[in-house]
């Protein structure tokens, strides 16, 4: 059905709020499941990185005086619950998964190896890679663009609250429009927030390509993986 065999698809943390102040939504997580659900069962291998935010952003814990890096470390951490509901939220709907952290906690999750990745991958297991790079001063969307890499995903995938790419933060400028397609260059130079710089130039410099779209629009992933228009699309 699409062209597409292999994935990486970021969620974003905060998304997981659903409409809630903080932590995680159930409705919320099990509408993702199912989103990922229909992906995975028409034979495309996808491994996710899930974000931290509703739970802990190490930006905002340094503002208030926080060490900035042990702010970071509990990012990290929280990325770690959320791979683990998010696991466990698709046992219930009957897909395997397995949690792979970048800090080993060895009694809660298995460590990230490479190799073991591929693996389930290749056995159609749903891999999620927790835990972000490891390393603080660094976003899982950079994690995601990395893992992206080492898996050799064909595209990165970047599922967030708005659907795609504006010309300005859409959430603070109601005049700003949509970017169909961009290219790295353009959005690293204008500075969109959507993702960071590293997370761009790691996936610029791999000829990774991104697309943007929204966690929320029912059936967008499965257009996504389809290779129809959806959100916006960031290539060389
Ligand atoms: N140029 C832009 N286009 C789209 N979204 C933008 C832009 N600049 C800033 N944003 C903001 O980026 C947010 C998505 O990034 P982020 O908060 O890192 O999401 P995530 O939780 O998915 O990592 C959106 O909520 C949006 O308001
Ligand atoms: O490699 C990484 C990944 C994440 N984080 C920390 O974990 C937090 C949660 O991740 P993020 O904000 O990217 O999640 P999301 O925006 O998707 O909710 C970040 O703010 C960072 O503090 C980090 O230090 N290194």
């Amino acid at each position: 059905m699409s062209g597409y065999k292999r994935v990486l698809l970021k969620l974003s943390g905060e998304a997981l709020m659903g409409d809630d102040a903080y932590g995680i939504n159930r409705a919320t997580i099990v509408k993702m499941v199912e989103d990922i659900a229909q992906v995975a069962r028409s034979g495309v291998q996808v491994a996710i990185v899930i974000g931290g935010g509703n739970i802990f952003r190490g930006v905002a814990g340094g503002a208030v005086g926080m060490d900035r890096a042990t702010a970071d470390y509990m990012g990290m951490l929280a990325t770690v619950m959320n791979s683990l509901a998010l696991a466990d939220a698709m046992r219930h709907a009957g897909l395997l998964a397995r949690v792979m952290s970048a800090i080993s906690i060895d009694q809660v999750v298995e460590s990230y190896v490479r190799p073991k990745a591929l693996q389930y991958l290749e056995e159609g297991k749903l891999v999620i890679f927790a835990g972000g790079t490891g390393n603080p001063f660094f976003t899982t969307d950079t994690a995601a663009a990395l893992r992206a890499a080492e898996i050799g995903a064909e595209v990165m995938l970047k599922a967030t609250k708005v659907d795609g790419i504006y010309t300005a933060d859409p959430a603070s400028d109601p005049a700003a429009t949509r970017y169909t397609s961009i290219s790295f260059d353009e959005a690293i130079v204008k500075r969109l927030q959507v993702m960071d710089a590293t997370a761009f130039a790691l996936c610029r410099d791999q000829g990774l390509p991104i697309r943007v779209f929204s966690i929320f629009k029912p059936g967008a992933l499965l257009r996504v993986v389809q290779g129809e228009s959806e959100g916006t699309l960031v290539h060389l």
